[in-house]
């Protein structure tokens, strides 16, 4: 992967996201728009020629799951289908290495905009977190748009959207007493899940605001029920 010519574009964003994830939601003027239990979601109301590109930064605490299966999951494209319920196809058109792919997803319609595709490569990366005092590592998945001359934007069929999305999962651990075994009630994975996506094309602003309220919560509460549920017979992978 390190010889790959996106390799510096996916080092950079890949770490630039995961500085952005960290940062609180005290500044920026994010509000507060969806909370479920422990899971609070933001946005920023931004366009872009008179595109709405609003940011969202979701935060969410899960007991029972670690950092790297929440990335597994999330990164693994033999499992996307079971829980992305918003995509219609996808397809892994580049493995640049194990932990890094593109993919090309076709994403079911909303009506009245226009079909969406989008073009991402996905990068699952473990990072060393040096201020955990428990000394769990921090787990990250960022997907950000890129271009294929095999697959080109607007073919006439989709809109192409663009996105940034990132995954930052930290995993803390409650030991047991008298030093017994680690089980997952004594696991706690801290979420952040940020994504800005660009439309690619005109959409009615108060549809896609709609959309964007209703489908976040949904997505992320779909997301970690699945991960949840496909863990709680398997070992711990840590
Ligand atoms: O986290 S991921 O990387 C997981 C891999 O699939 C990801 C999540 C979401 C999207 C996405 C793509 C298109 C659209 C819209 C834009 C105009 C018409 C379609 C949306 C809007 C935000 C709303 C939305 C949010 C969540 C789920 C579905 N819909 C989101 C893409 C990737």
């Amino acid at each position: 992967a390190c010889q790959h010519r996106l390799w510096p574009e996916i080092d950079r964003i890949s770490m630039e996201q995961l500085r952005y994830a960290r940062l609180g939601v005290g500044e920026g003027g994010w509000q507060l728009f969806a909370e479920d239990g422990e899971m609070k979601m933001y946005k920023r109301e931004e366009e872009v020629n008179g595109m709405v590109v609003d940011p969202l930064k979701a935060c969410h605490m899960v007991r029972g799951v670690t950092g790297h299966e929440m990335c597994h999951y999330f990164f693994s494209p033999d499992v996307r289908m079971d829980w992305e319920t918003t995509v219609e196809q996808m397809t892994v058109i580049e493995t640049i290495a194990e932990d890094t792919l593109v993919f090309l997803q076709v994403h079911k319609r909303i009506w009245p905009a226009s079909q969406r595709d989008s073009l991402f490569w996905s990068h699952m990366r473990q990072v060393p977190d040096h201020n955990d005092r428990d000394g769990h590592d921090i787990w990250i998945v960022c997907n950000h748009s890129t271009e294929n001359p095999d697959f080109p934007s607007n073919n006439g069929k989709f809109v192409r959207v663009t996105l940034t999305v990132c995954l930052v999962c930290q995993t803390f651990i409650d030991p047991p007493k008298d030093g017994a075994q680690i089980v997952r009630d004594n696991i706690t994975c801290k979420i952040t899940y940020c994504s800005v996506v660009n439309p690619g094309g005109w959409a009615p602003a108060s549809v896609l605001r709609a959309v964007y309220k209703r489908e976040y919560p949904k997505f992320l509460k779909r997301f970690t029920a699945y991960v949840i549920d496909q863990c709680k017979e398997k070992p711990i992978m840590f």
